[in-house]
């Protein structure tokens, strides 16, 4: 048995994110509830306190006001949800969260695009696709790795799903999902084709942190 996981460990493509066992000590003990290898999937839970979900969420709606609503909605219908991105890390909450997705992710935030947080209303939803950009979009700078962050608990609809490996997350409040596509063996990049299912009840909210090879900022 002990030579079978042996074997498996060596084929395996190297991953960013280096955290073993149950737990990832940041400023909060934040626990990985559940794990796919490879791809590599983890749900992570009590990655965000209440405060801070609702503190982003706040941050994002005084951003849809300042920018007049509408003007930042992209008509787009793959993603039917209301986006923005948060650049204000002056904001101490958002300095703590992003001090803590570094250590999560293992990768500097100055790699990151800045927080997108997205709001979905009853039967708004994102399509399947890839975080990454194809090579046909000749992108020199691409995405490597994405966390996605649940800010509210969702009534009913909105899991995150993986078709491809018949995964799906339910929205649960201060947890997210991570997941990575740097590999060499591009099948498993393929792999981590994923959406936002449309919410059915309520309402969603969630905060993507995309990373990309090189800084951008
Ligand atoms: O809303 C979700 O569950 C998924 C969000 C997502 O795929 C993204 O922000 O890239
Ligand atoms: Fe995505």
């Amino acid at each position: 048995m002990k030579r079978c996981s042996k074997l498996i460990a060596e084929n395996r493509e190297q991953t960013i994110f280096n955290h073993v066992g149950k737990k990832i000590q940041t400023d909060r003990e934040i626990e990985i509830v559940a794990k796919i290898e490879e791809p590599l999937i983890v749900v992570l839970g009590n990655v965000l306190s209440d405060e801070e979900c609702e503190e982003l969420i706040r941050l994002a709606t005084d951003k849809v006001k300042r920018s007049k609503i509408g003007t930042t909605r992209e008509e787009n219908e793959l993603r039917t949800s209301s986006s923005m991105f948060i650049e204000e890390s002056e904001n101490a909450i958002v300095s703590r969260v992003e001090k803590r997705i570094e250590a999560v992710m293992n990768i500097p935030i100055e790699h990151g695009e800045g927080l997108q947080i997205l709001r979905y209303t009853p039967d708004q939803e994102y399509r399947a696709h890839h975080d990454f950009f194809s090579a046909k979009s000749h992108v020199t700078n691409n995405r490597i790795s994405t966390l996605v962050m649940y800010l509210n608990d969702v009534e009913q609809g909105g899991e995150t799903f993986f078709p491809h490996l018949n995964l799906t997350v339910t929205p649960r409040k201060g947890m997210a999902v991570y997941f990575e596509y740097f590999y060499n063996d591009a099948s498993l990049n393929d792999l981590t084709l994923h959406g936002g299912a449309p919410v059915e009840i309520g309402e969603k909210w969630v905060a993507t942190q995309w990373m990309r090879k090189q800084r951008v900022r």
